[in-house]
Order: C-alpha cells, then sequence, then structure tokens
C-alpha cells in the first residue's frame, strides 16, 4: 500500500511540474501597452525587428498599441530581445530572410534588416550587399503592392570618409566603392536610391533615416564598435584599444533616442 502511493506521487510529480509551468504562461506579464481604436491601429513590419535597434523600436511600437509583425534572419539579431513580446496579441515573430519576398498585409513597414557592426557586415561583403539591395527591393515592392509607408535605416556610412564635420544632409560624401567597407556603404546608399525611386516612379511614401554610431542595451558584448569594446575592455581592466592614430570623428546616439 505505501509503494503504492509512493510510486503515484513519483508518477505525479512531473504533471504537477507541468501544470504549475502552464500556470505561470498564463499569467504572464508584458510591459503596458496603450489601447489603439481600429482606426489608430496600424500593422507594422519591422525587418530586423529582433536586433539591438529594431528590438527597442518593436518595443516602442508594441507599447504605442500597434499590431508589430517582426521580421529576422537572426545573423545578428536575438529571440531573447523580443521574447517578453512571444505570445501576445499583437505580436508576431518570423523567422525570414528579406532577400527572399514576403508576402503579408501591412500598413507600415519600418526596414532596418542588414548587420550594421563594421566587423559583423564586412564578414559577408556580398550577403550585406544582396541584404541591402535585394532585401530593399523586396521590401520596396511589398510597400507598393500593399500600399505601405516605408522607413529605410540608412546609416551615417552614406557619407563614407567624410571631408566635412559634422555632416549634414546636403553633403554627398566622400565613399569608396571598392574599400573595405563598400558594401555596407554602396549598399545603404543604392538602398537609398532605391527608395526614391519608388517614390517617383511608384508613389510609394518613403522615408530615409541616416542613423549614426548607436550605443545602449542589448548591444552584443562582442558587437565590434568602439563603445562596447571600450566597455568591455574597462570591465576587464585591459588597455583600450584605439584603432590607427585616434584622430577619427564620430556623431554618437543612445539607441531610445532613436527610436522616439
Ligand atoms: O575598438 C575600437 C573600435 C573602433 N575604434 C574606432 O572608433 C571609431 C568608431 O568605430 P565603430 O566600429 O564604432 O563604428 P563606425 O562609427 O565606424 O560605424 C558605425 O557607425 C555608424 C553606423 O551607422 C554603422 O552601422 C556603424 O558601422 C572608428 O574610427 C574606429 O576606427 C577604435 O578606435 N577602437
Amino acid at each position: 500500500m505505501h509503494n503504492l502511493l509512493l510510486n503515484f506521487l513519483q508518477a505525479v510529480a512531473p504533471l504537477r511540474e507541468k501544470i504549475r509551468d502552464l500556470e505561470q504562461s498564463f499569467s504572464q506579464k508584458y510591459p503596458p501597452v496603450k489601447f489603439l481604436s481600429e482606426k489608430d491601429r496600424k500593422r507594422i513590419l519591422i525587418t530586423g525587428g529582433a536586433g539591438f535597434v529594431g528590438s527597442h523600436l518593436t518595443d516602442k511600437l508594441m507599447m504605442d498599441g500597434h499590431e508589430v509583425t517582426v521580421v529576422d534572419n537572426f545573423f545578428t539579431g536575438r529571440k531573447r530581445n523580443v521574447e517578453h513580446w512571444i505570445g501576445h496579441e499583437n505580436f508576431e515573430l518570423i523567422n525570414h530572410d528579406v532577400v527572399e519576398p514576403l508576402y503579408i498585409e501591412v500598413d507600415q513597414i519600418y526596414h532596418l534588416a542588414s548587420p550594421a557592426s563594421p566587423p559583423n557586415y564586412m564578414y559577408n561583403p556580398i550577403k550585406t550587399l544582396k541584404t541591402n539591395t535585394i532585401g530593399t527591393l523586396n521590401m520596396l515592392g511589398l510597400a507598393k503592392r500593399v500600399g505601405a509607408r516605408l522607413l529605410l535605416a540608412s546609416t551615417s556610412e552614406v557619407y563614407g570618409d567624410p571631408e566635412v564635420h559634422p555632416q549634414n544632409e546636403d553633403y554627398w560624401g566622400h565613399v569608396n566603392p571598392i574599400g573595405p567597407r563598400a558594401c555596407y556603404d554602396e549598399g545603404k546608399r543604392v538602398a537609398e536610391t532605391m527608395c526614391y525611386a519608388y517614390m517617383k516612379q511608384e508613389g510609394v511614401e518613403v522615408r530615409v533615416a541616416r542613423i549614426f554610431n548607436t550605443f545602449g542595451s542589448r548591444m552584443h558584448m562582442n558587437d565590434g564598435r568602439v563603445v562596447s569594446n571600450f566597455i568591455l575592455q574597462a570591465l576587464q581592466g585591459e588597455p583600450l584599444t584605439v584603432y590607427g592614430a585616434g584622430s577619427q570623428t564620430r556623431a554618437f546616439q543612445y539607441v531610445r533616442s532613436a527610436n522616439v
């Protein structure tokens, strides 16, 4: 009798654990989300939405009450960056590479998909070029088909190795088309050109934001950009590595400031 009871208790123990897990998942707390009426609630696609900058934009648009679809191929993006939204009725996460076409219905597209840190985008320059050219073409095609507005996350690197400081929008840049950074610089330049061609020829509503060197939470520890490198080296008590003569100039911004 005693053994029977013991066996029974042993058998139900894993079940109890499962029930506890299920209960926890039902009472999962999401960050606070505004209620928007049907009329104000937009269906928004964020490519690269699980990335460093993209995931902060995902947070902002989710908390504003929109329906957000994140598309990411997880090359530099991470599921962990958006896991706090998984299961929310306004949120969807799709593992997809923008180099392949995508057919969904949306009102707005924030096109951020691309590695952004120099070591990451130089790791596979052809892939970086495909992402920024074919990927942007696919997203503009989608915008045209569904009548969505598209915002392209461009970069200060469209100015190349600038001869003017600080750079304003009238400056056309100083770019080496065959230099080590060309895959990203020229990829983003042609992406901008495509946006304006789709606007002029097809009437697609576009926006282009040239994002400068960004730092903040969810940056990879081994991102390779200067801020995370210096922090890591400082924490490890190592000397900070300044490349070249250290006379470079950069404009920095905090990641949350990029999303307001
Ligand atoms: O460890 C380091 C890293 C970088 N640097 C220097 O610090 C400066 C900044 O370099 P980063 O690697 O942080 O990146 P960059 O500013 O060159 O480009 C970045 O900023 C603009 C974004 O739009 C781009 O996506 C991103 O590549 C460069 O002059 C670089 O030579 C160091 O001195 N030491």
